[in-house]
């Protein structure tokens, strides 16, 4: 492909290199490789641009990067956002991509509601897949990337790939960092979803008006014109966020008890789901959610919403709904322990989140629930003592312990989290904290682990000190269950 042809697709110059052939994109100077196109980012750790000249010695043809940044021996393509360039500029260089491409965005919920909208297409006969912090999942394969969304060449590049196998329908999680870095977009997307919005990341973003407007770009910039808004209508940032979708014309379908195009009319908590009354379209019907919790109704109705809003067929969509499996992580029961007492573990990790997660559970506890939970090391430190306030407001007992330390002083995260706790117990090492907490556990009791959901590793230390130990809350639960007793 001549560099000329795909400039001019998205109205920029290709300048001394338009007759070049393009033979990959590259944001890394490390990866570069002769006929490249390199996109010189200044980066929150270096700057992109002193990579330049060692990228075009590594044969890139052209650059993106600011007008102010020096290119010589290759073409400047020069952009005032280069990483929004670079990515429109690389969309037309990965193609095919699959025809139906969704995004979701919000504080939480993205990972699960990415999964869930894969699982109705896939029961309403799609072929689809899904990106975020479980990896890509296809119809045939799950594959774990680590980051929740990869940079923009990863994912231009996985969008082809996935075309090419022949998936018609991708739902991606599209972070905040992801958005305000320009990591997901450039190809058409049909629909982005909003969730919800509160305390996470502000190490990354200046305030929750930075961090709401990095959100925003879903709906400002990165939908397709004429594309379609899906909010969950029911949280305290969705009137804002339909006010940003108006603004830019996108079709709305707002999702929730105040929600219009899918309405949440009752829901009922039973044993093993929920009964919800739901109307879609028109279309009234009565249905089990296989799943427990408020939330987990949010996320499978925002990921209706999504499959109505892309051409989804109301009735073959509530009969997906009554079918959803559980997502891993969120909610997952993970053992009974010898009291009987069930385990759940859930990636609760914020406020609201442990918050919604409590809340889930509660009408299941006859007695006490028992919360376990962490919070990250270089990570939003902010976050740390709401959530020890939110597990002493909803939860009976309280036990407080690591959860990716990174490179902090473990025992000072903690403290922070305890300020917001003041009666909760500490137990720094995690195993001995969900032990004490399963060994605590009688009849009519619940136990939940908060944090960590599906991951597999405890992360200590950073830079070239950094160590992921092998940790899985799911099989450390099942073996204090198994281990027995009262304490
Ligand atoms: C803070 C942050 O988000 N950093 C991400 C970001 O880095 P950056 O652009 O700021 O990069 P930088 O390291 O300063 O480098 C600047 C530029 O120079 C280039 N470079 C750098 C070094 C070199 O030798 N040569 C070179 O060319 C880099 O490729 C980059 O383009 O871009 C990189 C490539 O796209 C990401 O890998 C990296 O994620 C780091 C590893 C990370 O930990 N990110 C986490 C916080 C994250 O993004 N998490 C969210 C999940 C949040 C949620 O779920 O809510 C996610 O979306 O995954
Ligand atoms: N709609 C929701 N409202 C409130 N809390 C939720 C909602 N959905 C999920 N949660 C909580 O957030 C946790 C993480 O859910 P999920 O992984 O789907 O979110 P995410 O947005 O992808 O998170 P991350 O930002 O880490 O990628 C769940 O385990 C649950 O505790
Ligand atoms: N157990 C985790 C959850 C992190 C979720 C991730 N999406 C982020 O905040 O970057 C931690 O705090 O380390
Ligand atoms: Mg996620």
């Amino acid at each position: 492909m001549k560099l000329a042809a795909l400039a001019e697709a998205v109205g920029l110059d290709a300048g001394s290199a338009a007759g070049a052939e393009v033979t990959g994109f590259a944001i890394d100077h490390r990866k570069v490789a002769p006929g490249n196109v390199f996109g010189a980012f200044q980066g929150a750790v270096v700057n992109g641009e002193d990579f330049i000249p060692a990228a075009v010695s590594g044969g890139a043809i052209a650059v993106v990067a600011r007008p102010e940044a020096k290119v010589e021996g290759a073409a400047h393509i020069a952009d005032p956002v280069p990483r929004r360039a670079f990515a429109r500029l690389a969309a037309q260089f990965f193609q095919p991509v699959p025809g139906t491409v969704v995004a979701v965005t919000g504080t939480n919920g993205k990972t699960s509601t990415v999964e869930m909208t894969r699982q109705v297409w896939r029961m309403c006969g799609e072929r689809a897949a899904s990106i975020g912090t479980l990896g890509v999942t296809t119809p045939d394969e799950s594959v774990v990337t680590g980051l929740t969304t990869p940079d923009i060449v990863t994912f231009l590049s996985n969008m082809t790939g996935l075309a090419r196998e022949g998936v018609t329908h991708v739902a991606y999680e599209a972070s905040s960092h992801g958005l305000s870095q320009y990591r997901n977009e450039g190809l058409p997307v049909a629909a982005g979803a909003f969730t919800n919005l509160s305390r996470d990341h502000l190490d990354y973003h200046a305030g929750m008006e930075d961090y709401f407007a990095a959100k925003m770009r879903l709906f400002t910039e990165v939908v397709e014109d004429g594309g379609a808004a899906v909010i969950w209508a029911d949280d305290a940032w969705s009137g804002r966020a339909m006010e940003e979708a108006g603004t830019r014309g996108l079709r709305l379908f707002t999702v929730g008890e105040r929600g219009e195009a899918v309405r949440l009319l009752s829901h009922t908590p039973g044993h093993l789901g929920q009964e919800l009354e739901v109307e879609i379209a028109g279309l009234r019907k009565t249905i089990m959610l296989p799943l427990i919790g408020a939330y987990q109704v949010a996320n499978a109705l925002v990921a209706a919403g999504l499959v109505l809003a892309t051409g989804g067929e109301p009735a073959r969509i509530l009969d997906a709904v009554a079918r959803l499996q559980p997502v891993r992580g969120r909610l997952e029961r993970a053992a009974i322990t010898a009291a009987g007492a069930p385990v759940y573990v859930d990636y609760a990790h914020t406020a609201d989140a442990l918050g919604a997660a409590i809340e889930a559970l509660r009408p299941h506890v006859e007695h006490r629930l028992i919360v376990v939970f962490g919070a990250g090391g270089d990570r939003d430190q902010g976050k740390r003592f709401d959530m020890g306030q939110m597990a002493s407001a909803k939860a009976d007992l309280v036990i407080v312990t690591d959860d990716n330390p990174r490179g902090e002083d473990p025992a000072r995260i903690r403290k922070m989290v305890l300020e917001g706790a003041p009666r909760a117990r500490e137990i720094g090492d995690r195993r001995e904290a969900i032990a004490a907490a399963i060994a605590a556990a009688g009849k009519g009791d619940i136990v939940l682990i908060a944090g960590k959901g599906h991951e597999q590793g405890q992360i200590v230390g950073s830079g070239s000190d950094m160590r992921v130990l092998p940790f899985d809350d799911v099989t450390v639960a099942r073996e204090c269950a198994a281990m027995g007793g009262n304490e």
